[in-house]
């Protein structure tokens, strides 16, 4: 990758200042190498010094998005991100790869405290939502439901989506008996190998 991609993705975050956060996809092979993804395009750092160069020059939290392994939540977390997205940004061309609540677990059991964890994809209902939480996720991303609201109802259609799923995530609380947020946990997974 070009110096100049770095540039122009440094450029855009230090734009984005007021919006609150700016996120890159991620992807780490074995020889450590990153690739990111902006816009669909593979653009970015693609070595954990570049990496951790356009954290410290960002004055906002960062998030790194496309963490699928413990590795590559390791190598956000060493470059200073404040947060990593667990999500499995190569669903629609990789159908054969792990999903996000297979991996999930195994990212919280590492980081959970250290870096705040998010995960997204396939999130369609509250209970959805209380399965990431309880596999380890902070906060949960809605993506595809909310462009469909939007789409039906616009603000109104967005608005009823959220309110939905978090009516379903309340009443999927009270039924595993969880009185918060904090209170969900691994606990009220039931595994049927165990
Ligand atoms: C039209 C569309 C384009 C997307 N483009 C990207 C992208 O360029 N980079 C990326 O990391 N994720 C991309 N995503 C994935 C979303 O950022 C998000 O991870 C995903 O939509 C969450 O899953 P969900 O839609 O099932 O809730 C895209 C999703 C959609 C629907």
């Amino acid at each position: 990758m070009k110096p100049r991609e770095n540039e122009v993705l440094l450029k855009m975050a230090q734009r984005a200042k007021g919006i609150g956060a700016v996120a890159v996809g991620m992807d780490v092979d074995g020889a450590g190498l990153v690739t990111m993804a902006l816009m669909g395009q593979p653009v970015g750092p693609k070595t954990f010094e570049e990496l951790k160069d356009i954290i410290s020059k960002v004055d906002m939290p960062f998030i790194v998005k496309g963490i699928m392994t413990v590795d590559e939540a390791e190598i956000a977390y060493k470059a200073g991100a404040s947060a990593i997205v667990v999500s499995n940004h190569g669903g629609r061309i990789l159908d054969f790869t792990p999903g996000v609540a297979e991996v999930l677990p195994a990212v919280a059991e590492k980081f959970k405290g250290k870096i705040t964890i998010l995960a997204d994809g396939g999130v369609r209902s509250g209970v959805d939502v209380l399965k990431y939480l309880a596999l380890g996720a902070d906060a949960v991303l809605v993506g595809r439901p909310v462009i469909i609201g939007a789409y039906g109802g616009g603000m109104e259609g967005v608005k009823l989506v959220l309110e939905t799923m978090a009516k379903e995530l309340y009443q999927a609380m009270i039924l595993t008996g969880c009185r918060d947020i904090s209170s969900i946990g691994s606990h009220i997974i039931y595994n049927s190998n165990r």
